[in-house]
Parts: C-alpha cells; sequence; structure tokens
C-alpha cells in the first residue's frame, strides 16, 4: 500500500522545548485521522510542519510523494487543502470577490465558485462582505477556498472549534463527501464525538507523544471496565462487575421490573483519553 502520509519519529523542538518528540503515523487514500490532545500537546505544530510552515528538528516526513524540503513548493501546495486559524479572508471584500482571488492562484475553472457555495449553503450570501458575515459564515467561506482545488490531502486545525451545531454539521457533511471522493483528511480536534463520528484512525497526543492509535471503536473496547452499569426506576444507580460470581444477580435484574436501564460501561473516547492520561481533554 502507498501511504498518502508517511511520518515516522517525527521531533520538533522550540529551543529547549521539546513540542514533539518522536510520533509517527503513515495515512492510506481516503483514510481520515484526528489528531487529539489538550492544548499545548502538539497538534498545531504537527500541522504546520506538514504544510511547510514549520521546520522539522528530526524523523522524516512524505506526503503525496514529496519530502518535507518541498513542502513550499507550488506543486506541493496547490495539492492540498488548509484550514486554520492562520486562513485568512479578505474583510472587506465579498464572499464571491475572496473566492475570485484564490480561484485564479489555484487556476482553478470560474464555475467552481458557485458550486462550492452551494455546497457549503452560502450561494446567496455570496455578495456580502466578510466582514459582514458570522463566524460560522466565515469558517465555511474558508472552508470553501481550502477545497476549491480539489485536494488530494486536507489538513484541518480544530475546523468546528466554537462553531454553531448547523455550521458543525454541514461541514461534517462536505468532509464525508470528501472522504467518499477519495479525499484523505487529517483533522485536530478537541470534539471527542466529532473524533468518533468522523475519524477512521485516532491518536491521544498528550505532552508531544502519541499515548495511544488505533480506531476509535477499538480504543472504546481497549479501556472498557467489565462492569454493568443499572438504573433503577426510583433514580438509584449501581455499578456491579460481570463475572460468574454475578450471573444469577444480573440475571434477576433483566427481568427486575424496578430496573429502567442495564447498560455495559463502555467509555466514551473523551472517557478514555482520561483513563490513558490522567488529564480532562482541555
Ligand atoms: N512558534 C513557537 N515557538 C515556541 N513554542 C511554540 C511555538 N509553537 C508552539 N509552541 C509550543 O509547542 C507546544 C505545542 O503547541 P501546539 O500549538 O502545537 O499545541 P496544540 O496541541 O495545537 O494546542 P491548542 O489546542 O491550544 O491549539 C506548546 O507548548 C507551545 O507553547
Amino acid at each position: 500500500m502507498n501511504h498518502v502520509i508517511n511520518v515516522s519519529q517525527l521531533e520538533k523542538k522550540f529551543g529547549k522545548h521539546h513540542a514533539l518528540k518522536g510520533i509517527g503515523f503513515k495515512l492510506e487514500p481516503g483514510e481520515v485521522f484526528g489528531l487529539l490532545g489538550p492544548s499545548g500537546s502538539g497538534k498545531t505544530t504537527t500541522i504546520r510542519i506538514l504544510i511547510g510552515e514549520l521546520k522539522k528538528s528530526g524523523g522524516s516526513i512524505e506526503v503525496l510523494g514529496f519530502g518535507s524540503k518541498e513542502f513550499t513548493k507550488n506543486e506541493y501546495l496547490t495539492q492540498i487543502g488548509i484550514l486554520s486559524d492562520r486562513s485568512a479572508l479578505y474583510d472587506r471584500l465579498t464572499v464571491q470577490d475572496n473566492l475570485q482571488l484564490f480561484r485564479r492562484l489555484y487556476q482553478v475553472e470560474e464555475s467552481v465558485i458557485d458550486r462550492v457555495l452551494k455546497d457549503v449553503g452560502l450561494y446567496n450570501d455570496r455578495k456580502k462582505k466578510v466582514k459582514d458575515l458570522s463566524k460560522g459564515m466565515k469558517q465555511r467561506v474558508l472552508l470553501c477556498k481550502a477545497i476549491m482545488h480539489k485536494p488530494k490531502v486536507m489538513f484541518l486545525d480544530e475546523p468546528t472549534s466554537a462553531l454553531d451545531p448547523a455550521t458543525t454539521s454541514k461541514i461534517h457533511e462536505i468532509l464525508e463527501e470528501l472522504k467518499a471522493q477519495g479525499t484523505t483528511i487529517l483533522l485536530t480536534t478537541h470534539d471527542m464525538e466529532e473524533a468518533t463520528k468522523l475519524c477512521d484512525n485516532v491518536a491521544l497526543l498528550d505532552d508531544g507523544v502519541f499515548k495511544e492509535y488505533g480506531t476509535p471503536e477499538s480504543l472504546r473496547l481497549k479501556y472498557k471496565e467489565d462492569t454493568m452499569h443499572v438504573m433503577y426506576k426510583d433514580g438509584k444507580e449501581e455499578t456491579i462487575k460481570r463475572n460468574v460470581e454475578n450471573k444469577e444477580r444480573l440475571a434477576d435484574l433483566m427481568v427486575d421490573e424496578n430496573v429502567l436501564k442495564i447498560s455495559s460501561d463502555y467509555p466514551s473516547l473523551g472517557e478514555v483519553f482520561i483513563k490513558v492520561t490522567g488529564r480532562e481533554l482541555v
């Protein structure tokens, strides 16, 4: 399998601060990979190295066959799409005029603008100036800018952070469509529901190190407690170990009229993160 992104033993030092301490991952075509970690864990640094904004201190990286020395070349930059809080728009220009500028830069057909604006639900707002848009609308224009040239790989740094639910779900929809078309996507997020929904694989990054790597489901299964959670109709709750000694007790509870719900303790990805790192993902 030819990997679209191949990162091995990646290190980044800022002076004495060791921000990335040898992380590695390989992404297949059409894979959505989520870098999850608290503030300061190294997510943005990883993306900035992959888009040529920062130089690595050690390790090797290849994206679409390009080595890290080529990440500032146009041949590379025209094959990737970037959405981050460093992505900018011209405030005093309209949505449409902003996209015209980027369209010329990418040398894509004019009809692309209407298509991407319709995709993100902003076609009717195309004549508005960017300065008059809401945060969610601006983010969708930035997404248009990032996808208009049909990049093979997308890098998204917290694409839905602090956005309303409707914009978030629109962005998710578009990312799912891009994935279905074979686009490889690397995203960072604090949002564990987002990661569980979108990502084929995730890495739990903590202080520049991958503490775990795998599918969201495999990580949730790995950290599953062997306990059953019982909720009674009167509001009481109980946790019972699932073992041979409790076999009859659990069987009785299944037909107990006072029981509202019995569920297995299956941790969310956020709970997995706390178990793995001993701290909240904030
Ligand atoms: N240009 C820089 N110069 C010096 N230190 C930096 C620089 N960029 C990042 N760092 C440091 O590297 C570490 C990782 O930062 P990074 O921005 O990658 O974290 P992050 O996981 O993206 O956090 P957040 O979720 O808050 O965006 C932090 O300790 C940060 O202070």
